[in-house]
């Protein structure tokens, strides 16, 4: 490859026109080393804050090697390297490499500056067999359309700028100019299916249409535009059905949709909710079971620890969760938050304690509560039907009572009239989490509610 860098290798510039500050990620390969000496040749990127990232997960004897490797290329350019050691789950269920990346891209976003890019090496011939993968996995065209130049991650950005670059001019660059670099020997077992298309597969093709690369890596183009275009209708669509609870949509505007939107809508409105994608027949069930007139009151979805429930003319999506332990209890002075099994917690804000520690507990069935401004107390749960608080909600409703036993407060939904005056006295609130904080790193990349746009 001659220096001149492809169209689309600089990073664009910040909104307030200072240089994007780019973070390479350095395994030691070809293909990052050739980035890494590609974009240190240029002025304005190296103006920018050109650094580099190299891994090491500790996973294989030669680790050390590749991060003297490293040293030894960044400190000849002048590029300040990191090298981030990382923990790799080695238990996890989904296989050591799948476990091995999750660590690189979470060690990735704790380095990546604010609306800084992360510039990672995936060339042509890499984007081919993701788009023959994809389709190998009957994708349509979100799927299809493969790895993106850009694409937002944690704080900032994920650039490819190799991505129509083939590998055979990395390593034509690579050899002009004298590069060293280490072999992955894990790049060479067939066992795995990416490296069966890349020793196998492709090399067939490619004797048969020498264009064959190229011919992928632009239908996986098309395919980013068709994805554009069809996300732009399905955002115009889930507004129609959304309200003014992000998790809960209208049956009835669902409805209203041809069943190939609603099925995209469905998918949409769960990435938003960043809850694990649906699967196939997770729209097949929620057609059959749960957008009929006729369906349960209870009927549910579950997949992978995510619940979507049709509860009085709406679709509700969470996490699924057991409910409260019903032998649970605790005191609670109020002074630090009270953790609720199974995730979420219990919070008394604007003042320090109550004046007498409570008793935290699961709902038993009975109870009563008396409400401000209400002479008499009513069944708890009838007021939580009232208050049209969903059964599932209801499951996981922390209650507080005194010595005595008497209900003071149904988490944060219903307060009694006693309680309801020492708060408001204070100036002080409950409050009630009742699921576990989201960890966004696990959607670090796939089901980004952004749309892949350039900065
Ligand atoms: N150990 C590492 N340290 C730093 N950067 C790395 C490391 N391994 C890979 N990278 C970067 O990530 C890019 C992609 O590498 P690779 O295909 O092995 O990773 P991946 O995360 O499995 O990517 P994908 O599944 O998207 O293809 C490399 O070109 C390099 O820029």
């Amino acid at each position: 490859m001659s220096d001149a860098l492809p169209a689309g290798f600089t990073a664009r510039p910040r909104a307030d026109g200072a240089e994007r500050p780019v973070l390479v990620g350095l395994s030691g390969g070809l293909d990052s080393v050739v980035l890494l000496h590609l974009l240190a040749m240029q002025p304005a990127i190296r103006a920018g804050g050109l650094r580099a990232i190299h891994v090491h997960h500790g996973l294989q004897a030669a680790a050390d090697e590749w991060a003297a490797h490293c040293h030894a290329l960044c400190s000849g350019l002048g590029v300040p390297l990191q090298v981030a050691r990382v923990e790799v789950a080695r238990d996890a269920g989904s296989g050591l490499e799948a476990a091995a990346r999750v660590a690189r891209r979470r060690a990735f976003a704790a380095a990546l500056d604010d609306d800084g890019a992360l510039a990672l090496a995936h060339h042509r011939d890499d984007q081919a067999e993701t788009f023959l993968l994809r389709a190998l996995r009957a994708s349509g065209p979100d799927g299809l359309a493969a790895m993106r130049p850009w694409q937002r991650f944690a704080g900032g950005w994920l650039w490819r700028p190799l991505l129509g670059v083939p590998r055979a001019q990395l390593l034509a660059h690579a050899r002009d100019h004298a590069l060293r670099w280490v072999e992955d020997p894990g790049n060479d077992d067939t066992a795995h299916d990416r490296n069966f298309l890349r020793h196998r597969l492709l090399p067939l093709l490619r004797e048969r249409w020498p264009g064959a690369d190229a011919a992928f890596a632009r239908s996986a183009a098309l395919s980013a535009e068709a994805s554009d275009l069809l996300l732009e209708g399905d955002e115009a669509a889930l507004a129609t059905a959304r309200t003014r609870d992000p998790q809960a949509l209208s049956v009835a505007a669902l409805g209203l949709m041809p069943r190939a939107r609603r099925a995209r809508v469905l998918r949409r409105w769960i990435a938003t909710l960043a809850l694990p994608p649906l699967p196939a027949q997770g729209i097949e069930r929620i057609e059959g079971d749960l957008l009929v007139a006729t369906a349960d009151s209870d009927a549910a979805f579950e997949w992978q620890g995510a619940r979507i429930r049709r509860w009085r003319g709406l679709l509700h999506a969470g996490p699924g969760r057991a409910p409260l332990p019903s032998s649970w209890r605790a005191r609670w002075d109020g002074r630090d938050a009270l953790p609720l099994p199974g995730g979420g917690q219990l919070r008394l804000e604007g003042v320090d304690a109550f004046d007498i520690p409570l008793h935290a507990h699961a709902r038993q069935g009975g109870e009563r509560i008396h409400l401000p401004g209400r002479r008499h107390s009513h069944a708890l749960k009838h007021v939580l039907q009232a208050a049209g608080v969903p059964p599932w909600q209801r499951e996981h409703l922390p209650l507080l009572s005194d010595a005595a036993g008497t209900v003071l407060a149904a988490g944060d939904l219903a307060v009694s009239a006693p309680l309801d005056a020492w708060l408001r006295a204070r100036g002080a609130r409950l409050a009630w989490q009742s699921g576990p904080a989201r960890d966004d790193i696990g959607n670090l990349e796939g089901a980004d509610p952004t749309p892949r746009r350039r900065p």
